[in-house]
């Protein structure tokens, strides 16, 4: 693969996606029930909003976590201009008493969120959102689009590199992402799932995401052979010499072809030529035959790159039939998530305030995965000391601290009889603060390290819970407290839960 010039970028920081305001883009409803709120003097109610997500897609074993930096973005920008509050006033429905509350709109919630890059499981707050209720109302369209893209990519990202079992994946989608957002935020959440990097330009500027490639079918097609296309190719860019062989025939001319430009334009030159590129036909079978050219010819170093409208399935099918395949490039599957292109993250109420003290909520279904989980939360992940492997999840109330130097015992928030006690093992707090009153106090981490602490936690996981078939349903559950809570609601409501403790 390609690294695109030689510099390592500093980021230039353009950052339109940090001075973007994006306040307006919420649901209309958003907009009438805040101005509701304020009609019937709630405007100081404080409430608690959850982000939660239902569903793996692609019956995964784990999400990944991606969006937060986005998120505190479109946060720190948050404020109404004058051209929004007419637009509100020419609606002739918003009090004016509203429409000068957005005119001072200062923002004043608490937020917290895991970490970009962590594994997530449905069910767990993965945002917590705590302020005003009209506040906390109006944010709710975005928190869950950014958090949902990018965590939906990232997640699709990493089962296509755990696919590839440790060869680069190159993310080749923005031509056909759904948006110019989609394209660069979908790039960046890729990397952070672990492909290597995009062929994306703005992204390295703007991310510091390397931007790699090869080149297309028209260089190929506008020279009057495909030789000297390869060698005019070869000529430029003799230290970074990847060639497209599949524009007339792979076996019968592209790979003689790229041999011929190799030797005659890259090794005179002083260097290897970095690789082949097949973007058709039978994959496995022409990079088997292709593999043999090249070791034949003296480069078994030239690495064969292979596209064609890839995804984890493809990978897998041609690892299985032993393609010899050296890195891929996957565009449209990755890009749009296209096996499931929907990560079902919602936001729900949890709990409000009143004279001080938190008043959970709960909203219930028919629908046992739809009752949602009340209160002020936290989530610990609790890992074997032994293995340093993620054993459960337990969501606890938000003060609760888990004492991991005393024995502690875990139940199925279902069916309450199957239940463990832990001894050997460490708990960490998941939801980490990035806004107190307002202020964001989180730093992000570079997004580097984002990826590396993906790839760290992705570690802590069992395989089980990382095979594609079937993998194991990870625990995640409450702790007796919260249980508590939930239970006495549901009863409240004439619901009960399976099992009484
Ligand atoms: N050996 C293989 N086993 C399984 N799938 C393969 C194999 N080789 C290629 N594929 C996949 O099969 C699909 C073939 O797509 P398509 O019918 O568009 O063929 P193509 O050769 O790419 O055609 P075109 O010449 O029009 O680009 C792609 O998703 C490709 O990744
Ligand atoms: O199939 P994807 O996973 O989306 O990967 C990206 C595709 O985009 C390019 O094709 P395109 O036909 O757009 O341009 P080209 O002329 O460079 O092949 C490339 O050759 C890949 O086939
Ligand atoms: O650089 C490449 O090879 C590339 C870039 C975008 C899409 N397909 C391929």
């Amino acid at each position: 693969m390609i690294r695109i010039g030689k510099g390592d970028l500093k980021m230039t920081n353009i950052d339109w996606k940090e001075k973007k305001n994006l306040t307006m883009l919420a649901d209309f409803y958003e907009f009438t029930m805040a101005n509701g709120y304020l009609e019937n003097g709630m405007e100081d109610t404080i409430a608690y909003f959850d982000m939660f997500f239902r569903s793996i897609p692609d019956g995964g074993g784990f999400a990944i976590m991606a969006g937060v930096e986005q998120l505190i973005g479109y946060l720190k920008n948050l404020k109404f201009y004058d051209e929004d509050i007419e637009y509100f006033r020419s609606k002739d429905m918003f009090s004016e008493e509203f429409l000068e509350y957005l005119k001072n709109f200062e923002f004043k919630c608490d937020v917290w969120a895991i970490p970009e890059g962590t594994p997530i499981f449905p069910g767990e707050p993965i945002v917590v959102v705590r302020g005003p209720i009209i506040q906390a109302q109006i944010i709710e369209t975005m928190v869950l689009l950014t958090i949902n893209h990018q965590s939906l990519i990232a997640t699709k990202s990493n089962r296509i590199v755990r696919a590839a079992e440790g060869r680069p994946v190159m993310e080749f989608g923005s031509r056909r992402a759904q948006g110019y957002e989609g394209a660069i935020l979908g790039a960046r959440a890729a990397y952070i799932g672990g492909a290597v990097g995009t062929a994306c330009t703005i992204v390295e500027r703007d991310f510091n995401i390397p931007a790699l490639g090869t080149m297309a079918h028209s260089w190929v097609q506008l020279f009057p052979t495909e030789l000297e296309a390869f060698k005019a190719y070869a000529r430029l860019y003799p230290d970074n010499c990847v060639l497209l062989v599949d524009t007339y025939n792979v076996l019968k001319s592209g790979v003689p072809n790229a041999i011929k430009a190799f030797n005659e334009e890259v090794v005179p030159r002083g260097f290897r030529p970095k690789g082949i590129r097949i973007d058709s036909g039978d994959i496995a079978y022409l990079s088997k035959e292709a593999r043999k050219m090249l070791d034949n010819a003296g480069f078994p170093d030239c690495s064969i790159v292979a596209s064609s409208s890839l995804d984890e399935y493809v990978i897998r099918e041609l690892l299985r039939q032993g393609a010899q395949i050296d890195s891929f490039g996957v565009g449209e599957r990755l890009i749009t998530a296209r096996s499931e292109p929907v990560f079902g993250g919602v936001y729900k109420l949890a709990a409000v305030e009143k004279n001080g003290k938190i008043i959970p909520k709960i909203k219930v279904s028919e629908n046992v995965g739809k009752i949602t989980t009340p209160g002020f939360k936290q989530v610990y992940r609790l890992y074997d000391k032994a293995t340093n492997k993620a054993i459960a999840d337990v969501i606890t109330l938000h003060e609760e601290e888990i004492d991991d130097t005393k024995p502690y015992e875990i139940f199925h928030p279902l069916y309450t009889w199957k239940r463990k006690t832990l001894t050997n093992f460490y708990a960490k707090k998941l939801l980490v603060q990035l806004f107190d009153k307002g202020k964001c106090i989180y730093e992000n981490p570079s997004i580097h390290e984002i990826r590396d602490y993906c790839e760290q936690q992705i570690d802590t996981l069992w395989d089980e819970v990382k095979r594609f078939e079937n993998p194991h349903e990870y625990f995640v559950d409450l702790s007796k407290p919260l249980w508590d809570i939930k239970d006495q609601l549901l009863k409240e409501h004439g619901k009960i839960q399976k099992n009484n403790i």
